[in-house]
């Protein structure tokens, strides 16, 4: 099992590389950086953390098609493959609609805009010109940089088996792998590929401490958020009740955070983050790794204090 985290640009630069070396030190192996309009630029966080890191690979964990066009992904991480000397992936994945109805951006054809994409990064990071003519004028340190797609809809995850080299799944339990991984699958065999090519990542909702009920309190308020954007198949594979995602929705929309985290249960919790003591996640960790997951994110909130919990999980990494 190979280890990644998951950093949300929301907190100072300077936090984001601290924490980030921290993680290399300690064994992950990959650094995914949120893309949000309203966050830090995912491109600027990137390009530093290229400096100020030696081996962790770096990337959008994810970016989208809409924000950027293509061929302007494709210099960004051809550079940020430069900057870091080889250490380069891209997370591209549809984005999400609640800043797209912020940005005025119409949500059209998520499948057919990410495969379109993707070709055009390949297509011009390899050092090749599109139909227009369109070229760049360097190529990156990487042959082929991989690209990864966050994925979660069974159309989605089929288009990531058929075109990807990882796919970054928003999901913590192993019932979500379970269902996801034969949908990876049968894209991968129709496009004559098999399993083996593919880095498929939990990328997960984590919470470790060493005082587990401190851990399970950090990630409540992360766990209300994934309840109020989980459509009605996720809530039926997790046997939650189906007014789940409008009840945590109205709660967020009226700003009533407290109300939200009093609200998450035992369900939600176990369906939706992974939680406890360092030994707590062992045994969760493993279970996913038997659905098929070969790459562990440790995404938000990571846990009550980040650092000490980056730490912690340092110190199981090298037990997989
Ligand atoms: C579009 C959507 O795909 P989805 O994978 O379920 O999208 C949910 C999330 O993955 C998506 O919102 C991500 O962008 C969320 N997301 C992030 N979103 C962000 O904006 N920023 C992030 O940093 C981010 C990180 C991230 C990490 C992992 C991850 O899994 C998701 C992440 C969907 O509805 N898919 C369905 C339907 C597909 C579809 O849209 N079909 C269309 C047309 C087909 C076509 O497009 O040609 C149709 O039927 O009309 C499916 O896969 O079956």
């Amino acid at each position: 099992m190979k280890f990644g985290i998951e950093i949300v640009p929301s907190m100072p630069i300077d936090e984001v590389v601290e924490v980030v070396k921290l993680a290399e030190d300690v064994g992950f192996e990959y650094a995914w950086i949120t893309d949000h309009y309203n966050n830090r630029y995912v491109y600027q966080v990137l390009a530093l953390l290229a400096k100020e890191t030696e081996t962790i690979r770096i990337g959008p964990g994810i970016t989208n098609p809409y924000v950027r066009n293509p061929a302007i992904t494709a210099s960004a991480i051809a550079t940020l493959d430069e900057i870091s000397n080889g250490r380069a992936n891209l997370g591209i994945g549809p984005g999400d609609k609640a800043t797209f109805d912020k940005l005025g951006i119409a949500w059209e054809k998520p499948i057919s805009r990410i495969k379109e994409a993707i070709s055009i990064v390949r297509t011009l990071t390899a050092g090749e010109a599109l139909d227009t003519g369109a070229k760049l004028d360097y190529k990156p340190v990487q042959e082929k940089i991989p690209v990864y797609m966050g994925a979660q809809g069974p159309m989605m995850l089929k288009t990531a088996g058929e075109v990807a080299d990882g796919v970054l799944i928003n999901a913590s339990n192993p019932k979500d792998f379970e269902a996801a991984v034969p949908n990876i699958k049968e894209g991968a065999e129709a496009a004559g590929r098999s399993m083996d090519e593919i880095d498929v990542a939990a990328y997960t909702c984590t919470s470790v401490d060493e005082d587990p009920e401190k851990a399970a309190n950090a990630a409540k308020i992360v766990v209300a958020f994934i309840a109020a954007g989980s459509p009605p198949f996720v809530l039926e594979r997790h046997g939650l009740p189906a007014d789940t995602q409008q009840k945590f929705g109205d709660l967020i929309a009226k700003g009533d955070f407290g109300g939200a985290i009093a609200a998450v249960d035992d369900a939600l919790m176990e369906a939706f983050a992974i939680v406890g003591t360092p030994d707590d996640l062992v045994p969760k960790i493993e279970a996913l790794g038997e659905m098929g997951v070969t790459q562990y994110v440790v995404g938000s909130p990571i846990g009550p204090d980040m650092k000490k919990s980056i730490k912690l999980v340092g110190d199981i990494i090298e037990s997989f």
